[in-house]
């Protein structure tokens, strides 16, 4: 959020704020109890019937009248003007109540009525005049009923600007006074033609229309210019951006939805039925290849549902009854009910867009399309492998009841449904059996595929087909998801867009051996986040040890990224910024935490919806909170320079930072058990595995084997909980990703990236000097208690191995030291940075401790 920016909420809110705390405290002085009035029983009885409540109804319909008549004398006078004129003109309303001229005035509303339209008319502002009598009928009615139709101050400052500046520009056209823009109009001409001539006084009057637009609505010309004219060059025909929504603030989103693809049908043979003539395989012409034809293209229906209403909330009602007066105290963290609706109403909803208004989404032509988009597969292939596997299996003496193949982009799924008696075990175990005889890579046997009661095996097509980032990123799945954190990955075997919300994973192991697809797949992930979101709502940490893989995001650096203060580059390289870094980000994580505590809510969701709703006072350290995605390439690369330097703040993180909108994605090419620790494993739930180079990586990973039958090039495996996926994952080349990052670059930025909290290191000096070399004898057993205790405490010790205080806090202290414990944290007990047993017995046996 700019400086100005924030300035400018708060502002508002104090503004807002000191309102409401006038209008509270204005009754006191007015009148329920007169203390002038005390002395005087009579005038005592009369301020108290004559309240400000009751002073104010009786006010409300007098501006109300008062509102309609000066509105119908004005519109009369349209009419009335030349037969009046005479008699108004340079008079004195008193003189002309009581001039005794018993003639009638042609006004509709009398001499009263012909007065006043030429005050308003001719006097003052002209036509625009008709801003006043609004104006009075704004305050009149909620004085009135108690019934805010406008918000009053906004209303007030529009209405007076365009009053002002329509009236110049109406004078602009006259050569005397007349009712077009009023003396007032016409005299502010007058003297600046005189002093700047007509043109000059034109462009003037232009000028001060983009001031009034400035002022009122911080119009952003150049956003406007743009949208009109660079994006409607580049990348439009002829529509308009699309608004979409994202959850709960605006983005322009440059995709049209003629771009927008529906899904495409997954290809099913079933070679049961092949006697039949089935229309979708083979058409009898050419038989040898068939080319499965995407789905009926669904029509999107309204994909954009443009969500900015304020709610209809009814005022804040005074409560007064006679002189009893209840008022309730605000709480120190969220605003009353009372400010938040005044609030609310004079501004509407937070929007965190505001800084960068005119944002765009880039559009989708940055990217290629690759493949043909169409699922094609040779029949002649399709039929040599279904009798491949038959003969396989009857070999072994395994019946085969039905079987159906799902044609993929780069897999073709055969459905078989075994004769009934046949073990499942069996046929799972003659996968390099099948594999062999189909003289193919990369075969998976899935027994049974869950929920469908058959079993699955897995065939890489002959000739696969590429997914391009390009068709996933214009899936109707994919545009029409509201996923806080949406990531489009690829399709899966029956061509589905596979989509997944960031935010529920909540952090990704990623592991796939070199040259598998590991960085397209990061790319994929980074990419569809810039498709859907604003520069406000997620800020990204970027680890890349080898320099080079992540270079490009550079550009976006004041929209997207994260850094430490006084860094230079925002794309971190060097291992110690990445333990400082992570610190930092632990830092981060903890003043959310006490943000969310002081708001009273549990996930960041919740505490941005509550700072958009204007709930939460700025002025109080709120502010709206971005996701943070930190994203560490070659993971393996840092354990073995920092080791646990990196993975304790990771483990936290990992641990912790689901609530507050921070998510980790590590990736790395080794997915060994040293690198990817018992600790890590528990807390990454969901793992994307690309081609593995053996079964222990495998397992290392998934939990089990799979990723090793992968075929490469971005066939991956993921698994987000239970179920394991296959996915093609998308695909989209440096320059795409260059050419997005550029489009990004080039629009208006903050002045400076995201700046994480400052962390000082160890080597700062906190006086921490434990000697961990000479350990406690009963350290092990003392971190076992502490892991299964779940807490870190001296007095824990001291009860369950009967120590004295101070050995039990020297132990307190080498904990501390191995990380294994927190740091001491006043009354609260320290915390626990292991969460089980097992992951602890792993960190013990690696550092020789038993
Ligand atoms: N989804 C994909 N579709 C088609 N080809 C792909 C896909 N992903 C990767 N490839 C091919 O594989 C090559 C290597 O991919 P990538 O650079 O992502 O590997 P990597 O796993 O990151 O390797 P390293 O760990 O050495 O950096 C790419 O240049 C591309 O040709």
């Amino acid at each position: 959020m700019t400086v100005e920016n924030e300035y400018r909420q708060k502002s508002e809110q104090t503004e807002a704020k000191s309102d409401s705390n006038q209008d509270k405290k204005e009754p006191k002085g007015k009148g329920t109890k007169s203390p002038k009035a005390s002395g005087n029983a009579l005038l005592d009885r009369f301020s108290n019937r004559f309240d400000k409540k009751r002073v104010k109804t009786i006010m409300g319909i007098a501006m109300v009248l008062f509102s309609f008549f000066t509105f119908l004398s004005c519109f009369s006078y349209f009419f009335t003007w030349t037969a009046d004129q005479d008699r108004v003109l340079d008079v004195s309303l008193f003189s002309f109540l009581f001039d005794g001229n018993p003639e009638p005035v042609q006004n509709w509303l009398g001499k009263f009525g012909a007065w006043m339209s030429h005050l308003f008319m001719y006097r003052w502002f002209g036509v625009s005049s008709f801003a006043i009598s609004f104006i009075i009928f704004l305050i009149g009615f909620k004085w009135m009923l108690n019934i805010l139709l406008l918000p009053i101050r906004r209303s007030i400052a529009v209405s007076a600007l365009f009053m002002v500046w329509s009236s110049v520009f109406l004078g602009y056209f006259v050569e005397h006074i007349d009712y077009l823009g009023g003396t007032f109009g016409f005299t502010i001409n007058q003297w600046s033609r005189l002093t700047v001539g007509s043109f000059g006084t034109f462009i003037a009057i232009v000028a001060l229309l983009w001031v009034v637009l400035v002022v009122l609505f911080n119009a952003d010309i150049v956003a406007w210019f743009n949208r009109a004219k660079g994006v409607k060059d580049s990348f439009f025909e002829d529509d308009e951006p699309v608004l979409a929504t994202v959850t709960d603030i605006h983005v322009v989103n440059t995709i049209r939805e003629d771009q927008i693809r529906a899904e495409q049908e997954a290809a099913e043979v079933n070679f049961d039925d092949e006697e039949d003539e089935d229309p979708s395989y083979g058409d009898g012409e050419d038989d040898s290849f068939i080319v499965i034809q995407a789905g009926a293209e669904k029509t999107v229906e309204e994909p954009f549902v443009p969500v900015n209403q304020v709610d209809d909330i009814d005022e804040d009602t005074e409560e007064e009854e006679g002189d009893f007066k209840v008022s309730i105290a605000a709480t120190d963290a969220t605003l009353s009910d009372d400010e938040f609706n005044s609030i609310r109403q004079e501004y509407g909803d937070y929007d965190p867009t505001l800084d960068l208004s005119g944002y765009m989404l880039p559009p989708i032509d940055l990217l290629k399309e690759y493949g043909n988009g169409q699922v094609s597969i040779n029949k002649q292939e399709l039929e040599d492998n279904k009798n491949k596997i038959v003969e396989t299996l009857s070999h072994y003496k395994i019946d085969i009841a039905k079987i159906k193949a799902t044609v993929g982009p780069t897999v073709t799924l055969y459905e078989i449904v075994p004769a009934p008696g046949v073990r499942i075990s069996k046929i799972k175990n003659l996968e390099d059996d099948i594999a062999l005889s189909l003289s193919a890579l990369g075969i998976r046997i899935i027994a049974p595929i869950p929920g469908k009661g058959t079993i699955g095996i897995e065939v890489p097509n002959s000739s696969p087909d590429m997914v391009s980032m390009k068709s996933l990123i214009a899936s109707e799945k994919f545009q029409n998801s509201d996923f806080e954190l949406p990531i489009v990955m690829g399709k899966t075997i029956t061509n589905e867009t596979y989509t997944f919300d960031l935010t529920k994973a909540p952090h990704l192991l990623v592991a796939g051996a070199t040259g598998q697809g590991k960085s397209v797949g990061l790319n994929a992930i980074l990419v569809s986040i810039l498709y859907k979101k604003h520069p406000s709502q997620v800020k990204f940490v970027l680890v890349d040890p080898k320099k080079v893989e992540l270079t490009l995001y550079n550009r976006i650096e004041r929209h997207f990224l994260a850094k430490l203060p006084g860094e230079e580059d925002a794309i971190i390289t060097d291992t110690s910024k990445v333990v400082a870094t992570l610190n930092s980000l632990c830092i981060e994580m903890d003043n959310r935490y006490e943000l969310l505590k002081v708001a009273e809510v549990r996930t960041i969701k919740e505490y941005n919806a509550k700072f958009i709703a204007r709930r939460l006072n700025p002025e109080k350290g709120h502010h709206y909170l971005p996701y943070i995605v930190v994203l560490i390439d070659e993971f393996a690369d840092l354990i073995m320079t920092a080791g646990k330097e990196v993975e304790h703040p990771i483990a936290r993180l990992a641990q912790l930072a689901r609530a507050i909108g921070i998510h980790l994605i590590v990736a790395t090419q080794r997915p060994s058990v040293n690198v990817i620790t018992g600790m890590i494993k528990a807390n990454f739930p969901a793992r994307i595995a690309f081609r593995v180079l053996s079964k222990i990586d495998s397992r290392t990973i998934l939990d089990s084997s799979g990723a090793d039958q992968l075929i490469g090039r971005g066939d991956m495996l993921i698994s987000l909980g239970q179920d394991l996926i296959r996915v093609q994952c998308g695909f989209a080349d440096t320059p795409e990703v260059e050419a997005i990052c550029k489009f990004i670059g080039e629009q208006r930025a903050y002045p400076e990236a995201l700046i994480l909290p400052e962390y000082v290191g160890a080597d700062g000096g906190d006086g921490n000097d434990v000697d961990l070399d000479d350990i406690d004898s009963l350290f092990a057993d003392a971190a076992r208690i502490v892991v299964i205790n779940n807490q870190g405490s001296a007095s824990l010790l001291q009860r369950k191995l009967k120590l004295g205080y101070n050995r039990a806090g020297r132990i307190v202290d080498q904990l501390e030291g191995y990380g294994i414990i927190g740091p001491f944290q006043g009354s609260k007990a320290r915390e626990v940075l292991f969460s089980d047993l097992e992951s602890l017995e792993e960190f013990l046996r690696a550092k020789g401790i038993n």
